[in-house]
Order: structure tokens, then C-alpha cells, then sequence
């Protein structure tokens, strides 16, 4: 397939309404899920984009049904499955890959994984998820892939070496069909999270403490069939109010999910943008200060990240790119991943006045008036901040590997032109 190219004529004003499409870090691993129970599945609102259609492929790779019978609706029948090697090639277009070890595991008693891929964006450890699935009894053999073995998983009271989220997912989907109670503590507790254990509990498992660090699973669960529809994507919501206020816009962001809109939206009041709340809809009016609130006694303030329910980490390079459009100065810290901010250099060449401290941190002082460029995107959130800055600038940019953006965000050319925005997808040209 040949990769894409965006071209961008940056500058115009937006309005209108946007639904967010459903989380894909909900949506990769409730359809790993789907492989734990023998029964029809149907999940609805679930994202269109390149990461759930190859773990779609992966799933029928290992013997399951799955069937888009709607545009954003997709069922899945594990009736039998087997625990065949999967496919090198497809496991490493996506870090969602892993998801297939607590189901596959649970199901089959043994999983063959060839290394995941994902987003490069700085070490992606694995050791937590063989932390945990070690705890619930199996044995873990690693070579050039990882094997997990364990004919009869376990309960188990499971302390986790960091809230990763997708160990988080892959242990609890394990403890659901182990024998006996598991606790999971310091688990992952993000919306996404929080949306695989109420999928898990509607196919019939026993979930005490979603939403907290610390949930406790009675297993085994006598598992039926269920149909589920995927939460909104708090990460695309928070992209939308990014993108509302570089370009100055008002947008009313439709069924937006604002339960789990907390600490996003203090994140963005951090640089003068204030959002209402209508419902469950969110409102993003165009007449925002976008002055960055000094922290008392007038010193530099700091955005940061942190796992849920603070602000998150793959919300950081919307909020650095907002921030370039804002007045005053603030330090942004990414403590997670060491190399998502390497991508502000394009935004430096763009006429953005960032220092690059190190890899977690930059300097952000603004506002400052953007040109348009050529850009590649690195990863999709980079993608989508380097797609909000080329909207906002003055000028044409072209942003090429923009099949990076599509991994996470469904149709977002033909969602923001909707809007307003003069977004062109086209074949990459090379030179
Ligand atoms: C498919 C999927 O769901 N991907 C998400 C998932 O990836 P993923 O599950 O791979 O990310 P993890 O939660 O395991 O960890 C992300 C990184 O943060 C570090 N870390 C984690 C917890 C902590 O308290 N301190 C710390 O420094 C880890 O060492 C790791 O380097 O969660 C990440 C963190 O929200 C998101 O960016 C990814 O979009
Ligand atoms: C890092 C991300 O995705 P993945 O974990 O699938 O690479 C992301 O969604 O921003």
C-alpha cells in the first residue's frame, strides 16, 4: 500500500459539531478479549482504523470468526481456537499484539508471541506482563519470541512493577479464567482499562475495583455471549480541544464521554482554554484567553503526565503544540516515554519557540506564528499535533507518513473537513 501524504492549507476558522470515534485502546484489547469466551460476540463503535483491522486479521489467524457487519461494528465468534504461531509480520505492525497472550493463554494453555511493535516513542518494556502472567502460574520462555505455557492458570495476589496498561489488560483478562480470587494490585486504571473490565464483566466475569488501582477478579467465570459498544475516545476528545483552540474555533465535541474528562480538561485550562459541559457533550468556545496560568507568585508552570487518572501521556504532543498558540511560558514533562518529544524540532522549524531541555522535558513560551512545512509524522500522536499546527499556520505544509495518524484517528481528513479544514489525501510523492 502506498504511504500517505497530507497536504494541509493551514489558516481557516472551524465550527461545528464532532463526535469522537470509539477509544482505540479500549477497542485492541476487548476484541483480544473476544477470544476468551467460546460464544458470539458483537462489538459496536469500534474505531475503523489500521491497528484494529490487523489484530482483526490476527484474531482470524488463530481460528476465530470476525466480521465487520457494520462500518464500526464488528463480530467475533471464538467457537474453537488454536494457539497457532502468529504471523511475525502482522504482530509487529501493532503493540496491541501482546493483548493476545492473556486470552490466547487462558484459552488454549500455551501462546508462541513474536515481539509487538507499536509506537516508536521510547523503551517499551515487557516485564510486567510476564511479571503478572508468571504470578498467575505461567512459565515464560523468551527467545526471538515470547512463549507463555501454563495449562491451569491460577489465582493469585499479583503487585505490579508499574501501572502498565496493557499488562494491566492482559492479567485481568487472565485472572478472569483462572481458578480463584486474584487481586491485581498498582494496576493501569485508564478509561480504556476500565472499558475492557466492564466488557469482561458483561460476557459474565466477576470484577470488584474497576477504576482503581487495585481490582479483584474471582475467577473462573462461567463466560456468554454479549453485544458492547466501545467508550469514547478521551484521547480524540482531548486532540479535538487542541485543535479548537490553535485554530481559534468553537466546536461542540458530540457524545464526548465527560466522565472521564477531569484531569484533560484541567490540563488545558493549565494553558487558558475552558471547556462546558452541555450533557455529554463538550463545548469548546472560540472566545478563549489562551493565556498559560502562572502557578503562584507568578512562577513557570508545568504540565506533566502521569498513568489515570492524571493528565495523559498521549495527550503531550497536543498540549505542546496548543501551547506554541498560548501566551506566556510553561514546562512541559513527559515522564513516560524518552522519545515522543523529539518531533518539536519540526515544530521549532514551523516558528515555534521551544528549548528542547532533554528528553522529557521542554521549554514552551508562546504564542508564536506558525508557517507551514514539510513534516513526517513519527508516531500518531505526533502526527496528529504536527496535523493541528499545520491547520493553524499560515500556509501550505505536507505532512507525509500520515498513515501513522490513521493507526489511531478513523477518517480525520474527512472529519476535520467537515469542519472547515482544507485537509488533501493523496499518495506520497517522493523527492
Ligand atoms: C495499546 C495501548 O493501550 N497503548 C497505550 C499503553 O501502552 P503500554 O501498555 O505499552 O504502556 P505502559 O502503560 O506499559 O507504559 C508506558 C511507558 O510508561 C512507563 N511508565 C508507566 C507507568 C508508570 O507509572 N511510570 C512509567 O514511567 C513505562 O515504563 C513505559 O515505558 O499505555 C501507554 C501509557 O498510557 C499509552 O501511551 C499507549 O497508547
Ligand atoms: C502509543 C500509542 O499507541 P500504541 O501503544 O498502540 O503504540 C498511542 O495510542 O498513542
Amino acid at each position: 500500500m502506498a504511504p500517505i501524504q497530507y497536504i494541509v492549507e493551514g489558516g481557516h476558522r472551524l465550527s461545528g459539531s464532532i463526535e469522537p470515534a470509539g477509544n482505540k485502546n479500549s477497542a485492541l484489547p476487548i476484541i483480544a478479549a473476544a477470544l476468551l469466551t467460546e460464544h458470539p460476540v458483537t462489538l459496536e463503535n469500534v474505531p475503523r482504523i489500521r491497528d484494529t483491522e490487523t489484530l482483526v486479521e490476527l484474531v482470524r489467524s488463530v481460528g476465530a470468526a470476525a466480521e465487520w457487519t457494520a462500518r464500526n461494528t464488528l463480530h467475533i465468534h471464538a467457537k474453537s481456537i488454536r494457539a497457532a504461531d502468529l504471523d511475525p509480520e502482522l504482530c509487529v505492525r501493532i503493540r496491541a499484539s501482546i493483548l493476545l497472550a492473556g486470552p490466547l493463554l487462558a484459552r488454549c494453555g500455551e501462546v508462541m508471541l513474536p515481539p509487538p511493535g507499536g509506537d516508536v516513542i521510547g523503551r517499551r518494556r515487557l516485564d510486567t506482563h510476564v511479571l503478572a502472567l508468571e504470578q498467575l502460574g505461567a512459565k515464560v520462555t523468551a527467545t526471538d519470541r515470547l512463549e507463555f505455557r501454563c495449562p491451569k492458570l491460577t489465582g493469585a495476589d499479583v503487585f505490579l512493577d508499574e501501572p502498565s496498561v496493557t499488562a494491566t489488560e492482559n492479567a485481568l483478562v487472565a485472572a478472569v479464567a483462572a481458578d480463584g480470587v486474584t487481586h491485581l494490585r498498582n494496576a493501569a486504571s485508564e478509561p480504556h482499562v476500565q472499558d475492557l473490565a466492564n466488557f469482561l464483566v458483561a460476557l459474565g466475569a466477576k470484577i470488584e475495583g474497576i477504576g482503581t488501582n487495585t481490582m479483584i477478579v474471582h475467577g473462573p467465570a462461567t463466560l456468554g455471549e454479549t453485544t458492547y459498544r466501545i467508550q469514547p475516545d478521551h484521547i480524540e476528545v482531548g486532540s479535538l480541544i487542541g485543535l479548537a483552540a490553535v485554530t481559534r474555533s468553537p466546536l461542540r465535541i458530540v457524545r464526548a464521554g465527560v466522565e472521564h474528562l477531569r484531569s484533560i480538561r484541567m490540563g488545558f485550562e493549565r494553558l487558558g482554554i475552558v471547556c462546558r459541559v452541555e450533557g455529554d457533550d463538550l463545548i469548546v468556545p472560540s472566545n478563549q484567553t489562551l493565556k498559560i496560568q502562572d502557578d503562584f507568585g507568578g512562577h513557570v508552570p508545568k504540565l506533566e503526565d502521569q498513568p489515570w487518572p492524571a493528565f495523559p501521556a498521549d495527550l503531550m504532543s497536543i498540549a505542546i503544540v496548543t501551547a506554541t498558540q498560548c501566551e506566556g511560558v510553561i514546562l512541559m514533562f513527559e515522564k513516560m516515554f524518552e522519545s515522543r518529544m523529539f518531533f518539536v524540532d519540526k515544530l521549532i522549524g514551523m516558528g515555534a519557540r521551544i528549548v528542547l531541555c532533554d528528553p522529557h522535558r521542554a521549554i514552551i513560551a508562546g504564542p508564536s506564528r506558525l508557517h507551514g512545512a514539510t513534516l513526517s509524522s513519527p508516531d500518531i500522536r505526533a502526527g496528529m499535533a504536527m496535523l493541528l499546527a499545520a491547520v493553524c499556520a499560515e500556509g501550505t505544509s505536507t505532512i507525509n507518513n500520515a498513515d501513522q495518524i490513521e493507526r489511531g484517528y478513523e477518517r480525520i481528513d474527512e472529519r476535520l473537513n467537515a469542519l472547515g479544514a482544507k485537509i488533501r489525501r493523496v499518495p506520497e510523492r517522493k523527492g
